[in-house]
């Protein structure tokens, strides 16, 4: 741990999303001694919690009695055992509290089973090149349709700006009222590092658009590995590290998720994002029952409040894009 690192965590012990404070009721007498733990990373069936007013890394397993019930990043969760934190250890997990956000991925298209990948996160940053590799907007698309259903806040972070102008990207962006930052090569993060501090974002974005230099560049020493391998796993703690949570020196967290490339949006429906629309959602109170809201649903109010300048046609379009990138990849 570098010097001053210790002061930040103090001060982000304030920023960290709060714990639920759950009823103690009946039907909990055998974990009466569990205690409050936020997983902050997976690896092939090993879970890295912080416990305590210390924040401690604890590794844990999952306890028979959660069944199948998955346990993911994010999750809050409840711990028995050794929760001392000392090497070799391993504590278990024996209840998972309730989300206030889940993403979600489906594995295929053509698969219902979705798969949470992240709990309780409350930003969801869309990065995405401006060139090199160049910009996908449907993707971007896909990845706000995903954050709206998950119950989180989207943010568009523009890289690589020294390569091209990103003002038509944020023109097309612009109806959908979506906050976006630009960042470039030498640049200055500060707008980013504004719209990160307090919160806890997940960052997507397809290969080579710059999410590692960015997170790099946010948290110092993200890449320290510590050498120490738990005796008990046989794992190194930073090595080969399917997702994990990292604590941004100025406040609030970052999720990293080297999984999530794509989302499957089959189980997103027209009303379920159009929820993220409150202007829309107002107006299409007067659709037809099961309208699906998009161009060719002959009656969809939507159209009749764009004809009489209630909303604006490229709100519209924008939101009826959306829509339609749920199909496909
Ligand atoms: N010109 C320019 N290059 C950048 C910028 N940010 C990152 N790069 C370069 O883009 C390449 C890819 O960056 P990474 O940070 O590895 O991208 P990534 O999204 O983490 O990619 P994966 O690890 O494949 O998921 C590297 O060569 C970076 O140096 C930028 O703002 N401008
Ligand atoms: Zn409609």
């Amino acid at each position: 741990m570098t010097g001053g690192y210790d002061e930040e965590r103090l001060h982000q012990q304030f920023d960290r999303p709060r714990r639920r404070t759950r009823p103690r009721t009946k039907d909990r007498p055998r974990h009466a001694d569990a205690e409050d733990a936020w997983v902050v990373g997976i690896d092939r069936g090993r879970y890295t919690l912080l416990v305590g007013d210390d924040d401690r890394r604890v590794t844990a397993m999952k306890s028979r009695p959660l069944g199948r019930k998955g346990v993911v990043v994010g999750d809050r969760v409840r711990v028995v055992g050794d929760t001392s934190g000392r090497p070799d250890t391993l504590a278990r997990i024996v209840d998972v509290e309730e989300r206030s956000t889940v993403l979600r991925r489906t594995a295929d298209d053509d698969e219902t089973h979705e798969r949470v990948v992240v709990a309780n996160a409350d930003q969801l940053v869309v990065v995405t090149a401006l060139a090199d590799p160049p910009p996908r907007p449907r993707l971007v698309d896909r990845c706000l349709v995903a954050a709206y259903d998950a119950g989180m806040t989207p943010l568009v972070c523009l890289t690589k700006a020294d390569l091209a102008d990103p003002a038509p990207l944020a023109e097309q962006l612009a109806p959908l009222h979506v906050d976006v930052v630009v960042t470039e090569r030498g640049g200055d993060l500060a707008m980013l590092r504004e719209r990160l501090r307090g919160r806890t974002s997940v960052l997507v974005g397809h290969s080579g658009v710059g999410k590692s230099t960015l997170v790099n560049a946010l948290v110092p020493d993200a890449e320290l590995t510590t050498g120490h391998v738990n005796e008990v796993t046989g794992r190194g703690r930073h090595t080969s590290t399917a997702a994990r949570v990292l604590a941004l020196p100025f406040g609030g967290w970052i999720v990293d998720t080297p999984g999530i490339r794509s989302f499957g949006l089959a189980h997103v429906s027209a009303d379920g994002l159009l929820a993220a629309f409150g202007d829309l959602k107002e107006v299409a109170v007067d659709c037809p029952r099961g309208c699906q809201h998009t161009a060719s649903d002959p009656e969809c109010a939507l159209d009749a409040a764009v004809a009489d300048g209630r909303v604006d046609a490229a709100r519209v379009d924008s939101f009826r894009r959306l829509l339609a990138s749920r199909e496909g990849e």
